[in-house]
């Protein structure tokens, strides 16, 4: 069936699905398979079978995670079926994606504890119709010997070094263990046990991703498509938010708690939070982009916001509220002396309401040049209303009334004038 033959609300319904699948995506692989799946799928009825897996190499779900379950939820919303695999049997394995050293295995204790929580956790996200759970070994713990000797005729080890952490640690002399070519390979047969007509990950499960493929051609399956979205950075704002980093925050830590970490997030990943992991429209989005770009909205307004919203999603509206109050209460009225120095700040050294933090440092004293100001934020010694900036490129929105911290002594209230 091509798109000639479709009626006209055929056509629009093809359209409305791809476009709401598409936004946020990094890669889809290969997007004329997409169409055409989703093309068969509304003419014939037939839901896609779309499938994420999870590792349970730990019990926490995080923000990071929820970037693929929300894109899974949207999935859900058009009409399609979700296939969560809980890594049960890989899990004991360990992925070495983006490891540059073999990780440890677990015992099937823990990943059946880590595995059930990481279950219920998913299910805050996704709805429970149009969702089934499968756990892999129950088709990889079957298989024999010779079933895995013949997997493992199907793929080179030329294709495997492609794979970047292999290649580098292959390239530093670090030791691969063989069990580890089997990761891809047995998430690839869960596509194949499955019959998935999607996978979707971060973009750090693209190899992973294309070997379902690959195998699913192999055994006289029709291919998947791979579907990759962003991955969203930890705390630290640098590395990927993940389990092992500690850099995260749980979708189950307690809202205070949930707040309180978010309010820690970097400033320049704010938007990309809104984006990524957040129940946001398009529309809201926009706006909050454009006033922070513009500096109509201060970036301690919008983070507020942000933490508001986590804690909202997944602890209540009434929630939400309580730690915000929390939130102003421990930590912006906390601590603050009574006197604190006014310092002005002349209306021609902001651009539209921002400034450099750098220069405002240097502008009401508290640093003597541009590098001892750059030196303090870097060691982390600076607040903005009792928020830490790190990034000495920071460009800040200031109003009448903020209170900038330097170190434990230096305060200052800025006036605008
Ligand atoms: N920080 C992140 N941002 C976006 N997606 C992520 C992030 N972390 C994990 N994912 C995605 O979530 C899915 C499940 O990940 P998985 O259970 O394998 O955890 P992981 O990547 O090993 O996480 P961690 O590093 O926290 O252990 C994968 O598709 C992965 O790409």
């Amino acid at each position: 069936m091509n798109w000639e033959q479709l009626t006209p609300a055929q056509k629009e319904e093809v359209e409305r699905q791809l476009a709401v699948i598409r936004r946020g995506t990094v890669e889809i692989l290969p997007n004329e398979e997409l169409e055409r799946k989703v093309i068969r799928s509304i003419v014939q009825g037939r839901p896609l079978k779309v499938k994420l897996g999870l590792d349970p190499s730990a019990p926490d779900i995080h923000m990071g995670h929820t970037v693929v379950l929300h894109k899974l939820r949207q999935f859900q919303e058009l009409g399609h079926e979700v296939q969560l695999i809980i890594g049960d049997f890989t899990g004991r394995i360990g992925d070495p994606t983006g490891k540059s050293e073999t990780r440890r295995q677990l015992t099937e204790e823990d990943v059946k504890r880590n595995a059930e929580t990481c279950q219920a956790q998913a299910f805050k996200i996704l709805s429970p119709d149009k969702a089934k759970v499968y756990y892999n070994s129950e088709w990889l713990g079957p298989m024999t010997f010779a079933d895995v000797i013949g997997l493992g005729s199907k793929v080179t080890v030329a294709r495997m070094l492609e794979r970047d952490d292999f290649s580098k640690r292959y390239a530093g002399g670090l030791p691969i263990s063989i069990h580890e070519f089997f990761y891809p390979l047995m998430q690839g047969m869960d596509s194949v046990a499955l019959e998935t007509d999607i996978e979707i990950g971060g973009t750090d499960q693209t190899f992973n991703l294309m070997m379902g493929r690959t195998l699913q051609k192999e055994y006289g399956a029709e291919p998947q498509v791979a579907i990759t979205l962003p991955l969203l950075e930890g705390l630290d704002g640098v590395q990927k938010m993940s389990k092992s980093l500690g850099n995260y925050i749980g979708i189950d830590d307690a809202p205070n708690e949930m707040f309180g970490k978010t309010m820690s997030v970097p400033d320049g990943l704010m938007v990309k939070y809104f984006e990524l992991a957040t129940d946001i429209t398009n529309e809201d989005l926009q706006i909050v982009r454009e006033g922070l770009e513009g500096g109509r909205i201060h970036p301690r307004d919008a983070k507020m916001s942000l933490a508001a919203a986590f804690v909202r999603m997944y602890h209540g509206q009434e929630g939400a509220e309580a730690a915000r109050q929390h939130f102003v209460t421990v930590f912006q009225q906390r601590a603050l002396p009574e006197d604190i120095e006014l310092r002005d700040i002349p209306e021609n050294e902001l651009q539209g309401g921002a400034i450099r933090l750098v220069r405002l440092l240097t502008l009401i004293g508290f640093a003597s040049s541009n590098s001892e100001a750059r030196r303090s934020i870097e060691q982390g010694a600076v607040k903005l209303n009792e928020v830490k900036i790190e990034d000495p490129h920071a460009e800040i929105a200031v109003r009448d009334g903020d209170i900038v911290q330097a170190g434990r002594r230096k305060f200052a209230k800025l006036r605008l004038l």
